[in-house]
Parts: C-alpha cells; structure tokens; sequence
C-alpha cells in the first residue's frame, strides 16, 4: 500500500520573508511534511538549446521547448540549509524542482537537508540516471510530470520511485485553478501501481479534495487554501480525514 494519507503544505504562497516561521506554523498546525518549491529561471547555452529542441521534435516536443522550466524564481539550497537548522531533523522536506537540469543540484539539495528530490520528467534527458544519483545521495525520488505531459510517459519509472506528481496547475505560481481533467492520471496511476504514493499539487483545497482523493491520490500538496486560511489546522484536518476516508473505501472496495 502507499504510505498513508499525508498533507504537505506548499510554501509559494507564504510569505517568504518569514519562511522559517511560516514553515513551522504549518508543522504546528499538522502538516505531515513541507513541500519546498524550488522554481528557477536557467538559460541553458546556445547549444544545449539546440539539442533540447532537436530532442522535443523527436519526442513530441515532450522535453522542455522553452528557455526557462517556470516564470518565476523561488529559492534554492542554501534557504533549505537554514530552514533545516532552524526547524531540526523531524520535518520531511519534499523539494519540488521547478528547474532546467535538475541534475545539478541533487548534492546541494542532499547536504543541504532535503529528504526527498522531486524533478520533472519534462526537464531531463536521462531518468534512470536522475533516480540513481538522488538515491546515492541519500534521498527519495520523486517523478512529477506536468499537465501537458501523458502519464503513460511516467509509467516506466514507476517501480524504481517513491512518488509521482501529477500537477493539477502549470507549475509556477500559486492560487490557479485546478485542473479536474488531470484526475484520469492519478486514477490510472492508482489502478497501475496501487502502492505507489502518488501527490497532486495545484488548486488542491477543500472544494476540489474529493477529487483527488477519489482518484487515489494520497500525498496531498496544497498552498493558498492552507496558507491564507485563518485556521490552517482545519484545513488540514479536512483535506487529511477526505483522503483517508477515500482510501479506505478502495481497501474495502477491493
Ligand atoms: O508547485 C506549485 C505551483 O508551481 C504548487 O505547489 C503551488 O504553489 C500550490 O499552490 P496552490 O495552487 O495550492 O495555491
């Protein structure tokens, strides 16, 4: 079976100047681990472009086409290093990287404190070799794929990583619509790979939990529903005890 039914706060909404205090009114409020956005805006050189364009024609423009993964810039390990010092060893940091070439930064995000490196199918050349480096340093894998990309893509990675990410918003910001048509991905993932966890990340709230947990999604990311509510802990509470509810039902469905 997956891991459990777990509510992982998004941090892009929070206010960012206060991230050490922001993280730990989430953990205070319940939150089973931190998802930790790491966005990048990275250039690759004229000629690696070329190559990445060369690849997405062959392949369907499946790999990145564009210049940059995200519009937008987060922070990256050195912000993890001191979130880890000042929040202890106990908080569970899924780092979702946003990024061009995720390749680069598994050490740093490794020593940095990062306990599970969730990278794009859509940003690197060679999976295999991603899943191996994150797990000699010591981390779990993560696979997330963005919603122009078929799941089916994901599919052979899934036996050889810990967690699939089906994002329910273009990545990037905060506060989009979730995108309901992404829930067939997660449902097939469930039917595929029935111990697989498998997160949903974007728009997630209490209007839309039912939806995900329904499909069988089981790690639950959400940012402004949890982040702006003036009670966070019944947020989380409710997205927790939907999940949950919902996984039951498919044990004894089953
Ligand atoms: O990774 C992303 C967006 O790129 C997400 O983690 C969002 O930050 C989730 O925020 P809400 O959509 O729940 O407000």
């Amino acid at each position: 079976m997956a891991s459990g039914c777990k509510i992982g706060p998004s941090i892009l909404n929070s206010d960012l100047a206060n991230l050490g205090a922001e993280c730990l009114r989430m953990l205070d409020s319940g939150a089973d681990y931190l998802h930790l956005d790491t966005l990048l805006q990275k250039v690759p050189s004229r000629k690696k472009h070329k190559i990445i364009m060369k690849q997405a024609s062959l392949m369907n423009s499946f790999f990145i086409r564009v210049k940059h993964f995200v519009p937008n810039i987060t922070f990256g390990h050195p912000v993890v290093e001191s979130l880890r010092k000042q929040l202890g060893q106990d908080p569970f940091f899924d780092m979702h990287m946003m990024v061009s070439r995720p390749e680069q930064w598994v050490k740093p995000m490794a020593v940095a404190g990062a306990n599970q490196y969730t990278f794009h199918l859509e940003a690197t050349e060679n999976p295999g070799a991603l899943i191996k480096d994150i797990r000699e340093n010591g981390m779990k894998v993560g696979l997330a794929i963005k919603p122009g990309t078929t799941v089916e893509y994901l599919a052979p990675w899934a036996n050889q990583i810990d967690m699939a990410l089906v994002m329910t918003v273009e990545p990037g910001f905060g506060g989009q619509k979730f995108m309901e048509d992404m829930m067939p991905k997660v449902h097939w993932l469930r039917t595929q790979f029935p111990s697989l966890d498998i997160e949903v990340d974007g728009g997630v709230g209490p209007d839309t939990i039912h939806k995900c947990a329904e499909a069988g999604a089981n790690m639950i990311v959400s940012g402004s529903a949890i982040m702006r509510s003036e009670d966070p802990r019944s947020v989380i509470s409710l997205l927790r005890s939907v999940c949950s509810e919902a996984a039951q039902k498919r044990c004894l469905d089953r």
